[in-house]
């Protein structure tokens, strides 16, 4: 099965979650689950955006002007008169235009001497004026549902006077490492025994996504143990695995799971690193079961698990579009597995983005992962490529979006 339609199978089988409120302050990197209404015009009133002279536009003379000043106008105390002819408001930014007032002289160009204001300036009705509403209007459609909210979406929301905004729950996704040779980080490793590094690290990765991580304890290479795992879930939305999903007798995940009612989608996909990846349902949980080598866990989660997060927090497209860079190396030609190179990020003298292949591409290797930024993408079957050649990329370096 090829990427793209084991990718398209497992959003089939996720839906958005439920809303819930959460303080507008909480809400950046989450997704708005209905439109967000503004609840007042932005400004609220005319106001002048300049500190000066509110005054009416027909006063002025370039043979000169002379202004009698009745009042002032701070920001927060509007000027409760009228300005007639031949009068004018002292004004500072951001105050509303007093009624009878079209344009605001600043006060660079004007001499004030006592009650009595001079210039020479002339200007169009509306010089220096935010109009009511001229950045968005009370009842407004400012930001839709399905976004995924910016620090500038929670400034419009506030600017729209909401204190709470409704938000898609976070994914809770359980993550279930599996293997007898596992330990975790920080314990003395004994004979055959490694370090968990899967857990910590899909966590990381699903938390900076805007998921919620539930880590569970290692699962042991063991048809009764894996068959714990059903009662670790509840009030989860979706179970990842990874480890002993491939063809080894040791590798018992899918049969393990089967024996508490998984329903496999699919096993098995033209994918590197991550062939043995899995995809079914424990009753209506959404699992994938990833590879056990971390470089796969970790591809496969970007390339499955994230685009499936998206779809459940509501956002309309799930699946982000690869970027553009220039090769950094040359590339040999690709056999029927999509292949996903493990690539340093630099740009170029001419700006020109340029992903560099590392020249070790093992799924084993967690150094080299750490120091990529991006995985460039090689079709099944892509004839080589060089150095320069433009290529399409997965960003590893960012993973909100
Ligand atoms: N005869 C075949 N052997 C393998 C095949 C195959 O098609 N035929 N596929 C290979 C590929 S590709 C992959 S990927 C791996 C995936 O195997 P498993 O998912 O069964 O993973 P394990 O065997 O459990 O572990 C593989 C490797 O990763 C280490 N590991 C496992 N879990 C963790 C963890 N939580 N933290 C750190 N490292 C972990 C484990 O010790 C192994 O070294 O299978 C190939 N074999
Ligand atoms: O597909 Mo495996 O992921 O090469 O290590």
């Amino acid at each position: 099965m090829s990427v793209p339609e084991a990718r398209k199978r497992i959003l089939d089988g996720v839906f958005p979650l439920p809303a819930e409120v959460v303080a507008l302050t909480d809400a950046c990197g989450r997704v708005s689950a209905a439109p967000v209404i503004s609840r007042l015009s932005n400004p609220p009133a005319d106001v002048s955006s300049m500190d000066g002279y509110a005054v009416r536009a027909a006063d002025l003379s370039a043979q000169g002007t002379r202004l009698t000043c009745i009042g002032s106008a701070p920001a927060g105390h509007p000027f409760a008169g009228q300005v007639g002819p031949g009068e004018c408001v002292r004004i500072f930014t951001g105050a509303v235009v007093p009624s009878g007032a079209d344009a605001i002289l600043i006060q660079e160009n004007a001499q004030a001497e006592g009650q009595s204001v001079t210039t020479t300036t002339t200007l169009a009705p509306g010089t220096y004026i935010r109009r009511k509403g001229q950045d968005f209007a009370e009842g407004q459609d400012i930001i839709p549902a399905g976004r995924r909210l910016s620090a500038r979406d929670i400034g419009l929301a506030a600017a729209a006077s909401h204190a709470w905004v409704q938000v898609t729950r976070r994914p809770r996704v359980a993550i279930a490492a599996t293997g007898d040779e596992l330990l975790l980080p920080g314990s003395g490793i004994g004979a055959g025994q490694i370090v968990n590094s899967n857990t910590p690290m899909l966590a990381a990765l699903l938390r900076a996504a805007g998921a919620e991580p539930v880590m569970l304890p290692v699962v042991r290479d063991d048809m009764a143990d894996l068959a714990t795992l059903e009662r670790m879930v509840d009030g989860v939305d979706m179970l990842l695995t990874a480890g002993g999903a491939s063809v080894g007798s040791h590798d018992l995940v899918r049969r393990g799971l089967e024996q508490v009612g998984l329903k496999t989608d699919f096993w098995k996909i033209a994918m590197r690193p991550g062939r043995p990846l899995m995809y079914g349902h424990l009753e209506r949980l959404p699992f994938i079961g990833l590879p056990g080598n971390p470089v796969a866990a970790f591809v496969c989660s970007v390339v499955f698990v994230l685009p499936a997060l998206r779809r459940m927090a509501g956002l309309a497209m799930p699946v982000m579009p690869p970027e553009h860079a220039v090769l950094g190396a040359d590339v040999p030609e690709n056999d029927r597995r999509m292949d996903h190179l493990r690539a340093r990020l630099d740009h170029d003298g001419n700006g020109r983005l340029v992903a560099t292949p590392f020249p070790v591409q093992d799924s084993a290797m967690l150094h080299v992962l750490a120091e990529s930024a991006a995985l460039v993408l090689r079709a099944p079957n892509a004839p080589p490529a060089k150095a320069g050649d433009p290529c399409e990329i997965i960003r590893i370096d960012r993973v909100l979006e």
